[in-house]
């Protein structure tokens, strides 16, 4: 049967080149093929069926996700996909499991914290998956304070061991990915004990289960804490309980990198900052704002679909009704998160040179470049899936009661990645990390030239008492503008804190009770990061026809929708004036009139199957009508006419209203 394109019209609207902007969201041309063949080769393959997780019970739910990760896993090696090709393969099979947690922070945290003898030991078993590890680090009591863990790793010189142990209930490891029912190993992070002192926590490669049967060594008590939140969703990972009762395990299985212990009980310190062993968040936080792009694309591509075929009221004379997308206030919704989710895709590319780049300085023992890098790693985790989880929501509420369906994919997107707003750090935590530096930068200006992504505090006279030049609308286009405007408004929330902070004798009771200020200060430092990283990549070369327009407009809407969105923020700090709110308000406006024409074209350009969108709302083809209505039949409450449970429940019900009736 011929497939009809219920969005060709739209698609036939676009102004520019729909192909040449897939390379650009992709990254390059070679990224463009590898994610599109993989994404087919998925979509294509029934062993990667998702669309009935929402419907299965936890249990066979679970084994549904070992199924599928020992299937990912045999088509990885049958085809000898790369390991780009895998990480890939991953992505499209959109499932979280216990794999993620071995390959995304187990093998990372060996790479990063283990010496050259604990790697070539204990990678070549982890990267053929013949140990499967989990990142053991939070427990009950303790997740934002780290330093607060309670496990202890105490050295036993008689036997040249480790004695690792849970002294209270809230030392019990909680939340570990792939530790509730599947890995074998664990980086246990512990506080380390050596000659009766405390030298702070570290972390640990421990055994859990056994490499034969699958059974709890001895002294380990494990098990999954239980149903997360949403259907299907998170789920489909064992999250961990993990208590230890004076487990033993060599000295060898101490990561070595940052700090060692010898063979007679000697505590030695590298050269190389403590911090680092907190180096696998920084490299997760770094993964997870280059995925917040994916995730918030998808729901803006369901909802823009939608909302283009959609149709209330305004019909005129008989004729169609109104798309729902041409409503200003659809708009106004809408558009900012699609330039929201191109602003996210080109930080997180930046974010990862910035990662890589810091990890050569790493190697060559330069570690001037670690604050700033931690520093904007958890800012911008902070705000990306902040954005990116609000985002999804408005999508769902976007698409009206229909969004509300299981079918419409929104639910469980949310319900998977809301816990980006917590795991890996707290978002709040992680901005009271970044006002730290801001006011560490502030107090030092003057003594040390602050550089890089706080480079404009160099220029802090200037940004304290520069007014804005916009006149007409069409200003606010003016990058310079925009830029001067979001550097001032960062420069004067960061003083202010600081010039507030000094009126407190105790630092730290002041950085208390100053809190919500700083974290809205980090908060201004962050979106200007972001914007001044979306002007700079338009002003690389960008090859297409009107790709670089599109571009343009879509970093337009992003910086004077934060602007709007935050005009509190530029007011009450003089960087403007109610009349320049008004003026780029009306330009806003105007943005979105120039967006409308491209708007799918523009969520074409993420290049999703169907099938990864897992969205009846958001299907290429825009047939939601006919694909709802049998999806409704598809529900197992369907299977029969009258439901179980009438004749127990309902019918003697009605029976009673019949005899009351009579009365
Ligand atoms: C079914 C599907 C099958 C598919 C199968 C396919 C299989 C095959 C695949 C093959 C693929 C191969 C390819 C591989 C690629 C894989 C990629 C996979 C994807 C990976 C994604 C991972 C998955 C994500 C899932 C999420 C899991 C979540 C895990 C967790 O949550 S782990 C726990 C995280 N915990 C936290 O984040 C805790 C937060 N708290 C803290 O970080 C800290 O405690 C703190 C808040 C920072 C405070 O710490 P302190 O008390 O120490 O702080 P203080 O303030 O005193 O600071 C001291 C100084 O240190 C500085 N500082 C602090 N932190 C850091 C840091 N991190 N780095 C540097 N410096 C730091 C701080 O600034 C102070 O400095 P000073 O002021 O100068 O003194
Ligand atoms: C789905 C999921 C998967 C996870 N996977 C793993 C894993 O694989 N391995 C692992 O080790 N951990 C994992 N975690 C744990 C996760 O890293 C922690 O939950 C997270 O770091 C937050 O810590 P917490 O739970 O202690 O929150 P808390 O710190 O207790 O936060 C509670 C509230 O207190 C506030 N708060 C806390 N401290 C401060 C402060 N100093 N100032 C102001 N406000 C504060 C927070 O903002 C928050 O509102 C996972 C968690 C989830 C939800």
């Amino acid at each position: 049967m011929e497939r009809v394109d219920h969005l060709a019209h739209e698609r036939n609207k676009s102004e520019f080149d729909v192909d040449a902007m897939k390379i650009v969201w992709a990254g390059s041309p070679h990224a463009f093929e590898l994610s599109d063949r993989i994404s087919k080769l998925v979509a294509s393959d029934p062993g990667f069926r998702k669309d009935n997780r929402t419907m299965l019970s936890r249990k066979d739910l679970f084994k549904n996700t070992l199924r599928k990760a020992a299937y990912a896993w045999k088509t990885i090696v049958d085809l000898h996909l790369s390991e780009e090709e895998a990480a890939k393969l991953r992505f499209y099979v959109d499932e979280p499991a216990y794999t993620d947690l071995h390959w995304g922070m187990f093998v990372p945290a060996i790479k990063g914290q283990g010496t050259d003898e604990q790697q070539q030991k204990w990678l070549p078993l982890a990267y053929k998956m013949q140990i499967i590890g989990c990142y053991a680090q939070t427990e009950l009591g303790h997740g934002s304070n780290v330093q607060g863990l309670e496990t202890t790793a105490t050295f036993d010189p008689q036997t040249d061991e480790f004695i690792i142990h849970s002294p209270t209930l809230t030392s019990s490891k909680w939340w570990p990915g792939g530790l509730g029912k599947v890995a074998t190993h664990a980086i246990a992070y512990a506080r380390l004990i050596v000659g009766g002192r405390d030298y702070g926590v570290n972390g640990f490669i421990v055994q859990l289960r056994s490499l034969e049967d699958h059974s709890p060594l001895p002294g380990i008590t494990v098990g999954d804490i239980g149903m997360k939140f949403g259907n299907g969703a998170y789920n489909t990972m064992d999250n961990g309980v993990l208590q230890f009762d004076h487990v033993r395990i060599p000295r060898d299985q101490m990561l070595m990198r940052v700090s060692q212990v010898t063979r007679e009980g000697k505590y030695k310190q590298s050269d190389v900052p403590r911090q680092l062993v907190y180096g696998t968040m920084v490299y997760v936080r770094q993964t997870i704002v280059a995925d917040a792009s994916c995730a918030l694309s998808r729901a803006v591509c369901i909802a823009t679909r939608y909302s283009a075929v959609r149709r209330q009221f305004g019909s005129q004379n008989g004729g169609p009704e109104t798309q729902v997308i041409d409503y200003k206030t659809q708009q106004s919704r809408l558009f900012p998160l699609l330039a929201s989710a191109y602003a996210f895709r080109f930080i997180g590319e930046w974010l990862k040179w910035l990662y890589t780049d810091v990890t050569q300085r790493l190697q060559a023992n330069d570690f001037s470049t670690l604050p700033e890098a931690h520093a904007c790693t958890a800012g911008l985790k902070s705000l990306t899936t902040t954005a990116t989880a609000d985002g999804i929501e408005e999508c769902r509420k976007l698409c009206g009661g229909h969004g509300y369906l299981c079918s419409s994919g929104l639910p469980e997107l949310f319900a998977v990645y809301v816990p980006a707003c917590t795991y890996e750090g707290d978002n709040t935590v992680l901005l009271l990390q970044v006002a730290r530096f801001l006011m560490k930068t502030v107090s030092q200006l003057g003594v040390k030239k602050p550089v890089g992504t706080i480079g404009y505090m160099t220029r802090v006279d200037h940004l304290m008492q520069c007014r804005c030049g916009v006149q007409r609308a069409e200003d606010w286009l003016n990058p310079s503008a925009l830029l001067e405007a979001f550097e001032a408004r960062a420069a004067r929330m960061s003083v202010a804190c600081a010039q507030n902070l000094s009126n407190f004798d105790n630092p730290e009771e002041g950085f208390a009770e100053l809190s919500a200020d700083l974290v809205e200060a980090a908060v201004a430092h962050c979106q200007l990061i972001i914007v001044s990283k979306f002007i700079e990549k338009l002003q690389q070369e960008i090859p297409g026809k009107g790709v670089k327009q599109q571009l343009e407009v879509l970093c337009n809407i992003y910086t004077l929708f934060l602007l709007h969105k935050h005009q509190g923020d530029f007011l009450s700090t003089g960087c403007i004036t109610p009349k320049h709110a008004s003026l780029a308000n009306d330009q806003l406006r105007s943005l979105y009139s120039q967006v409308r024409p491209n708007a799918i074209a523009l969520v074409d350009a993420f290049n999703y199957t169907d099938h990864f969108l897992g969205s009846i709302l958001g299907c290429y083809d825009g047939n939601v009508y006919p694909k709802l209505y049998e999806a409704a039949w598809e529900d197992p409450l369907n299977d029969s006419v009258v439901p179980d449970g009438y004749h127990q429940y309902i019918r003697p019900l009605l029976k009673q209203q019949i005899r009351t009736a009579r009365l």
